[in-house]
């Protein structure tokens, strides 16, 4: 391929696209000779070749025209949106380096054709409000990169098990005419995305024909009714192979010898009893034997304490409902869950109390500014993460009351969006605040980064050089690095526009934007945690090194937008140079400031240093580093007026993803190519 035969092509298409010539007519060798120069509508080049082509909107039609664009086979970028093109989609597998392919709203037919899954290199495709159909090829399954797929509002039918793609961040179906499970690989995205198909089913849909809803709750009380306190009688009728009591002696054909299951059932009904006895023993001296050998009486802050010890949680079920040593009072509050608007079956929560919560066995996370947190594995082996507020009425901060409390918890319960944690539920009574979060099982970027060294409780610092990392880590490669950064920006534009959505959501900050609390759920997807924590006075120790220069000191709570932007440069920095504020030098001096000290580095030119030792190995990404850097110091920068809105670092983050080998200045920021899923189709931020 060339220039020449790249205008050869786009001539062919304007001649079948745009035969009034109109739309296209400054595609004119004669008045406009250089179609590189920006001077051919919708045309942009690099390398001497046409790499993007965004024509959206503009009243092109035809069903002859697209098998012309097959020719461009240097083209990144190809956005047709809001056309009138029909017909088949073409061959278009000639552009292999094609990683932006929009033709929604258009009038094509005909089916998906499978030569799409040979453009491997595709990070988003639309598809959506065409008249497509038959059914979604098996080759869309081999596209791993993919970010994006919307084949919405079209006339597709059968399964969607080929594009269970684990990547995926947006995935729409919704309105065609497909039938079949839902994959569990793309079960955490909302119903929103599946509905209008009235043949899919189970989560997040209503379960397939002939399943049952689960019962988790019945399941639970009759776990816990069992381990409780199981009547003698039911547990010797459990322990008959038939299920029935039997009277001793009435078994075994009646001829007056006790057959084996009648004897199993009283030795096991003897066993039971005196466990039961043993057990309610257990729980009356239990606490009282526990309070004694601690020599005081529980203080009111410290009734509900986590152990990893379940004698501890009894201790502490019993002082919740008996009163602490016969003394003080406990006011016992209720879990209250957060029902997730956006999904039709609440995304399965698992309801509980909080007797049950304290029973659950219990491991400590970490201890953060805002209190500790602990993953909780309930009777039925659910697992949550349960963070316990720092009482606030011990610090400078004041305290919420209950109703500003409640008020507050019904924002944040609203809060949801796939790179958010989402906050399930809380508990309330004076004195203890709990929170109750989805757990992410693959641990924090800050882990990834750094290994599971601890962090210095004092300090909130750490020694997480690049050369200091803990044992056994795997290193984190670049295209992962880059996925976290995208995802966590757009769930902190997801925050910052919730006032926004006319749903009475107060304007909302993070406050508390580090690699900590950037968690990974378990498809691997970044999403931001303790959103919204600062609002309530609670990230006293809003990290330091994280802290924008505006700020007022700690331990006074702050949070605002140009505030969470800074953190955010300083969390891409972290992803950069592989040190985190905090970190040691070679030369035995800390960087607190990673802002500053990566700016003095690259002002001595010597940018190459600053990057983590451990991405020398992917080859080819400088100038997507390059790119990274500058739009992490932009975010980093002193001045809160000179820092870009999230909005902003979302679209960049994905050019660099989606364009790595255009430059970066020639990322045209008015083609109107809507790539981020983050933005809708009228531009605006959608969750
Ligand atoms: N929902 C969750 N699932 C899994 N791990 C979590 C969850 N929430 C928090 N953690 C982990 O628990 C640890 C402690 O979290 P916590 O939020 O208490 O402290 P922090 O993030 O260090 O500081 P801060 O309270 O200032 O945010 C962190 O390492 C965090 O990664």
């Amino acid at each position: 391929g060339s220039l020449d035969s790249d205008v050869a092509a786009l001539t062919d298409f304007r001649l079948a696209a745009d035969p009034s010539g109109f739309a296209l007519a400054s595609w004119n060798l004669s008045t406009n000779p250089a179609p590189c120069g920006g001077a051919w509508r919708g045309v942009t080049c690099a390398g001497g070749r046409v790499t993007r082509l965004v024509l959206e909107g503009v009243g092109l039609s035809g069903a002859a025209a697209l098998p012309s664009l097959a020719r461009l086979d240097g083209l990144r970028v190809l956005s047709l949106k809001r056309n009138a093109f029909s017909g088949e989609i073409p061959d278009l597998s000639p552009l292999a380096g094609l990683k932006l392919l929009f033709l929604s709203r258009n009038a094509l037919s005909g089916p998906i054709p499978p030569s799409l899954g040979k453009l491997y290199r595709l990070y988003r495709l639309d598809l959506s409000f065409n008249n497509l159909s038959g059914v979604v090829p098996p080759e869309l399954g081999r596209l791993d990169r993919l970010l994006t797929l919307r084949l919405d509002s079209n006339r597709l039918t059968g399964g969607i098990d080929a594009i269970a793609l684990p990547s995926l961040q947006e995935l729409n179906v919704s309105n065609n005419l497909m039938s079949g499970r839902i994959p569990a690989a793309v079960a955490s995205f909302p119903a929103s995305a599946f509905g209008g198909n009235v043949g899919l089913c189970d989560v997040p849909l209503p379960p397939c024909k002939g399943e049952a809803e689960p019962n988790a709750s019945g399941a639970a009380v009759n776990a816990s009714a069992e381990r409780d306190c199981p009547p003698a009688a039911a547990m010797v009728a459990a322990s008959s192979p038939s299920g029935k009591a039997e009277a001793p002696g009435s078994g075994g054909g009646g001829k007056g010898k006790m057959s084996r299951a009648a004897v199993v059932a009283i030795v096991a009904g003897d066993f039971a009893v005196v466990g039961l006895v043993a057990g309610l023993l257990f729980c009356y001296f239990w606490p009282r034997l526990s309070g004694r050998r601690n020599g005081r009486r529980l203080q009111q802050g410290e009734k509900i304490v986590y152990s990893s010890s379940p004698y501890g949680a009894a201790g502490v079920v019993a002082a919740a409902t008996a009163g602490a040593g016969g003394g003080a009072t406990f006011e016992r509050g209720k879990m209250v869950f957060l029902e997730d608007l956006s999904s039709s079956s609440n995304g399965g929560t698992r309801r509980f109390e909080l007797d049950e919560l304290l029973r659950a066995s219990a491991e400590m996370l970490g201890k953060g500014g805002s209190g500790t947190a602990y993953k909780a594995v309930l009777d039925d082996g659910t697992v949550v993460a349960v963070k316990r507020l720092r009482d606030t009425g011990t610090t400078p901060a004041a305290s919420p009351s209950k109703k500003e409390f409640e008020h507050h918890m019904a924002v944040l319960g609203r809060l949801r969006h796939p790179n958010i944690v989402p906050l399930t539920a809380y508990y309330y009574a004076r004195g203890e605040k709990l929170l109750v979060y989805e757990y992410m099982p693959n641990g924090s970027l800050f882990s990834l980064l750094h290994g599971n060294i601890k962090l210095n409780a004092e300090l909130k610092r750490v020694n997480c050089g690049a050369g200091n990392r803990g044992p056994g880590r795997t290193p984190l490669e670049w295209a992962a690095r880059l996925r976290i950064a995208s995802g966590a920006a757009r769930g902190l534009a997801y925050i910052h526009n919730s006032g926004r959505r006319g749903s009475g959501t107060p304007k909302l900050a993070h406050g508390n934007i580090k690699s900590t609390n950037i968690l990974i759920d378990r498809f691997g997807v970044a999403r931001l945690a303790d959103c919204g924590l600062a609002q309530l006075g609670s990230s006293l120790a809003a990290g330091v090194g994280y802290r924008a220069p505006e700020a007022p000191p700690p331990p006074r709570p702050w949070a605002s937008h140009k505030g969470d932007v800074y953190a955010f440069g300083v969390v891409l920095l972290e992803l950069l140079t592989g040190r985190c504020p905090g970190s040691e030098l070679p030369n035995g001096g800390v960087v607190v400031e990673l802002p500053r000290w990566v700016q003095s580095v690259v002002r001595e030119e010597w940018t190459s240093e600053v990057f983590d030792l451990e991405l020398m190995k992917d080859k080819g990404i400088e100038e997507e580093m390059v790119a990274m850097l500058q739009l992490a110091l932009s975010c980093a920068a002193a001045a809160p007026e000179q820092r870009p809105k999230i909005g902003y670092v979302v679209k960049m983050i994905d050019e660099v993803r989606a364009c790595g080998e255009a430059s970066y200045e020639s990322v045209d920021e008015s083609s109107g190519v809507s790539d981020s899923p983050a933005v809708s189709e009228g531009g605006a931020l959608s969750q």
